[in-house]
């Protein structure tokens, strides 16, 4: 397959926000469509993809998005992809792939799945790389440079399909891994969902700490304080539908969290300074494992 060059006639996006309108431009960027359509309920976000020259054309009909689409990429929050798949599967194409970007996989795979009809692959993605902004104008066709992008085709999806969407994704400067849903889950539990939660936990402390203190917090806000505050300016709806969707896998990455704090807790009450410098002396060395694999 060439680098560059038409990969897919027509593409159509639906959701066309942080996610959507990144893969957008970088398919625009490395030529891999030639027609580009969007449709969201959002008319500003649709007002906005064509002002920015993100699609060729955009609409609030579904039907119409994916009429004569070759891929159809759902990247809306991941609470109404099956919505949104029920909208628009009587217009599908025979043959079309569709594919979508959602943070969940397992939850995702159900409520799409059963609304596409016989003919049409599906092929889960999720691209491991975001920012905690939100909507069309977010987007940029870097995004996905020199990240993850894993895909969890259920057993028997169309390989020449599967082909198709990792040489998008490809093309988008992205490394493919291919793995089971349930797997998938479990992993961005704890790399990404527990993250996240942690951090709107700290934040939202912080913020009831009472008014005085709450100056104070924004004044002296450190590096380390900051960071979560990024994480945790990330959109609100997304992240409500990831812990909804997600549900079995975070509390049972929850519940192990909260047995290691509480050891923490007992070793800081009863002094134990060996405990946490062994913890600590283990964390330091996985974070420059990660940082050698990276530059690897
Ligand atoms: N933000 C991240 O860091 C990140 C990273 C990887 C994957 N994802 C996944 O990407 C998907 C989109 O996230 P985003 O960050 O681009 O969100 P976003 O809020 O920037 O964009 C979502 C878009 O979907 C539209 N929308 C909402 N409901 C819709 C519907 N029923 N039909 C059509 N359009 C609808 C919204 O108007 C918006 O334009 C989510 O499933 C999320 O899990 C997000
Ligand atoms: O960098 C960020 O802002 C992100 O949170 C990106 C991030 C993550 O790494 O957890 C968030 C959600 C995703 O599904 C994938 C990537």
């Amino acid at each position: 397959m060439s680098k560059d060059g038409i990969l897919f006639d027509r593409i159509a996006f639906i959701g066309i926000g942080l996610i959507g309108s990144s893969l957008a431009l970088s398919a625009r960027k490395t030529n891999s469509a030639s027609h580009i359509t969007v449709c969201d309920i959002n008319k500003a976000h649709r007002d906005k993809a064509l002002e920015l020259g993100i699609c060729d054309t955009a609409t609030g009909d579904f039907i119409e998005a994916v009429k004569d689409a070759d891929l159809v990429v759902i990247c809306t929050p991941p609470g109404v992809c099956g919505d949104a798949a029920a909208a628009f599967a009587p217009g599908l194409k025979e043959g079309a792939i569709v594919s979508d970007v959602g943070s969940v996989k397992q939850a995702i795979i159900h409520d799409v799945s059963q609304h596409l009809p016989d003919g049409i692959h599906f092929v889960p993605a999720h691209p491991i790389a975001g920012t905690e902004h939100s909507g069309p104008e977010a987007g940029f066709a870097e995004l996905f440079d020199k990240r993850w992008l894993i895909l969890t085709p259920p057993a028997g999806t169309d390989e020449e399909a599967v082909k198709k969407v990792s040489t998008l994704w490809e093309r988008a400067g992205s490394t493919i891994e291919v793995m089971d849903a349930q797997h998938h889950d479990m992993v961005l539990a704890i790399t990404s969902h527990l993250p996240h939660l942690i951090a709107f936990t700290i934040v939202g402390t912080a913020d009831d700490l009472g008014d005085h203190l709450k100056q104070e917090v924004i004044k002296f806000s450190a590096s380390g304080f900051r960071d979560f505050t990024r994480i945790a300016a990330s959109d609100p709806v997304m992240w409500r539908d990831v812990f909804l969707n997600n549900k079995e896998a975070v509390l049972e990455i929850l519940q192990r969290f909260s047995e290691d704090l509480t050891f923490l807790q007992r070793a800081i009450r009863w002094g134990e300074g060996d405990k946490l410098e062994e913890l600590f002396t283990r964390t330091r060395e996985i974070r420059r494992d990660i940082i050698e694999a990276n530059q690897a």
